[in-house]
């Protein structure tokens, strides 16, 4: 089989155009320099799925036809697996209520994973009506040997800046976009865990005295909404942006509260391996990085895609509701492949 190699397409929040990137094979341990910045890919559970590629080339103009037909000749099947049912979802929601507590356990962030097949997929067609409407997301296409093939507009930053700023955010709390009724108790706390989380780890990681906290605000991420805090961090020390990338990752706004217990919760439970949804990708360059969580994101097989998503859970979530949320994130998807 011919092999294409590894590459990243992306358009960042708010830009025009798409760009690409030839990665070279993964390396274990390296650093970027002024020459060669580094790609990096983490899973959800990085103790598994951390890769690092140096980018050989970054092209301005994206080569579709190339991709379109390289890929596709790569694609393999979409594996056989058996998706989870509401009941199964719900009676997991519930569980998990019963065994949260007032302060240690508060927060997991359960997923699911569901196959969509497709006769013909185009590939660059989803990859630009992703950016046509999410003009506010990070539009993202990887295909590499060890990650398999993932497209996703993705509103979450895990971590950006440069030596000596940094910035993250917090977002957590989902609605149907056209729901007007005000934000409840649940989704203020769960966003609250996470800007508390996010801001400590700044603290404790970084010498500084300045930190600041902007939100929660309302932000619209195509058929959902959600609550947002902006946490924003100066130092006065050289800032290492993997480390603190990793130190942070997973967030509760993916993961939960405390951050052990509903990673342990979400490995022994969920009932699949989330592999890279909800883990983080981007560019690690010499003087900053942009680091973003992969989710309204999908892996792409010859005969379809597969869809995942996650509803943050705590003591108020009402199951029924929470598997409706993951329903709605994923029309974010859905839609694009109609
Ligand atoms: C887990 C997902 O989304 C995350 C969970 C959210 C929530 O629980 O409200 C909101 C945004 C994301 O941080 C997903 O889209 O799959």
């Amino acid at each position: 089989m011919y092999s294409v190699s590894d590459f990243v397409i992306f358009r960042y929040p708010g830009f025009q155009y798409a760009e690409m990137a030839t990665l070279s094979r993964a390396v274990e341990y390296s650093r970027p320099t002024p020459e060669v910045p580094i790609f990096v890919v983490a899973g959800f559970d990085t103790s598994q799925f951390l890769h690092l590629y140096a980018v050989k080339e970054i092209l301005r103009e994206v080569n579709w036809s190339y991709v379109d037909r390289e890929v596709r000749k790569n694609l393999v099947g979409i594996p056989p697996f058996e998706a989870k049912s509401k009941e199964w979802f719900t009676k997991l929601v519930e569980k998990a209520k019963s065994r949260f507590d007032q302060s240690i356990f508060t927060k997991v962030v359960l997923s699911r994973k569901s196959p969509v097949y497709i006769d013909h997929l185009q590939i660059s067609d989803v990859f630009k009506e992703l950016c046509r409407r999410y003009p506010n997301a990070m539009v993202f296409l990887l295909y590499t040997k060890k990650t398999g093939c993932w497209i996703g507009a993705t509103p979450e930053l895990l971590l950006s800046g440069d030596k000596l700023q940094v910035k993250s955010m917090s977002l957590a709390g989902t609605k149907y976009e056209l729901d007007p009724s005000p934000w409840g108790q649940k989704e203020l706390l769960e966003q609250k865990i996470v800007t508390d989380y996010i801001a400590d780890v700044f603290r404790e990681e970084l010498h500084t005295h300045q930190i600041s906290v902007t939100g929660p605000y309302e932000v619209h991420a195509g058929p959902v909404k959600h609550l947002k805090t902006d946490i924003q961090a100066v130092s006065t020390e050289y800032i290492d942006l993997l480390s603190l990338a990793q130190r942070l990752h997973p967030t509760p706004a993916v993961s939960g509260h405390h951050h052990q217990k509903a990673k342990e919760f979400i490995l022994s439970h969920e009932g699949y391996d989330r592999r890279y949804y909800t883990g983080f990708f981007g560019f690690w360059n010499f003087d900053r990085a942009d680091f973003f969580v992969n989710l309204r994101s999908m892996e792409v097989f010859y005969d379809g895609v597969v869809l995942y998503t996650g509803a943050g859970i705590t003591a108020d979530s009402i199951a029924e509701s929470e598997w409706r949320e993951t329903e709605i994130k994923m029309q974010t998807l859905l839609s694009v492949l109609r």
